[in-house]
């Protein structure tokens, strides 16, 4: 397993909003992490990437403790991809990319959209542009696992789909293990290995990407609390 979350609660202020969750992500395989507004989603993946400490439990990555600031977890193989995008705003696309892990030749060339756009800055790209940026950097540098949040924000269906298409390559061809944040399911879940859904900071559902799709009543009653929900506290 390459990633395995035990018991593993975090919040801000002293108040958790995610308790006691267990997840686990193996080699190439596409996580979806699932759920309504405020269920924690961004939560999990903020103390995966070591931006803030969990308050219980304990994560394990290729069996040893995973510990320390995101920069740290980077030389472990981590990337993260926060929901504003991490492009910096103020310098061109191919700054951008000269600034990441891998080669620029290698994000080009899972990117080629990003071609034309080189000289341009990151804050005048549209947000498709900078998500395909944002994820292809990353890549380049094949990152063993990536956390990424809310890809899907405010981009046109075919532009998700393209970038969904990528994160799935990346797991099939580079064996990259991804965890992947969204609040609409049907999508990601078309890519996925499995997913689990967050309610109120619980996990209230989980399945394979085929189970899950193939059950929208049990989906459903996941987001909204009703049925099988393990979530109450
Ligand atoms: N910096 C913060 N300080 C205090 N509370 C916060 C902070 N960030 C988030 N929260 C609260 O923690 C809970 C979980 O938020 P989180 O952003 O993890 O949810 P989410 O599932 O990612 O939601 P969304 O889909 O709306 O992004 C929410 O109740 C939110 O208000």
């Amino acid at each position: 397993m390459l990633l395995k979350v035990e018991g593993m609660s975090a919040g801000y202020s002293g108040v958790d909003v995610i308790r006691e969750l267990d997840l686990t992500i193996d080699k190439g395989e596409v996580v979806a992490l699932l759920g309504p507004n405020g269920a924690g989603k961004t939560t999990t993946l903020l103390a995966l990437a070591g931006v803030l400490a969990p308050t219980s439990g304990r994560v394990l990555y290729r069996d040893a403790p995973l510990r320390g600031a995101l920069h740290q977890r980077a030389r472990r193989g981590v990337s993260y991809i926060s929901e504003q995008g991490s492009v910096f705003s103020r310098l061109t696309t191919l700054a951008n990319l000269r600034l990441g892990p891998g080669p620029v030749a290698d994000a080009l060339a899972l990117f080629p959209e990003l071609e034309p756009l080189l000289k341009r800055r990151g804050g005048l790209l549209s947000g498709g542009e900078q998500r395909m940026l944002a994820l292809a950097r990353s890549l380049a540098g094949r990152p063993d696992l990536l956390l990424v949040d809310e890809l899907s924000l405010g981009l046109a269906p075919l532009i998700v789909r393209r970038l969904l298409e990528r994160l799935r390559a990346a797991a099939d061809e580079a064996g990259t293990a991804v965890l992947i944040v969204e609040q609409h399911a049907s999508q990601v879940l078309a890519v996925s290995d499995r997913g689990y859904v967050l309610r109120r900071g619980r996990l209230s559902l989980s399945g394979t990407g085929a189970e899950l799709l193939a059950s929208p009543e049990a989906l459903q009653a996941a987001y909204l609390g009703a049925g099988a929900d393990a979530s109450s506290g």
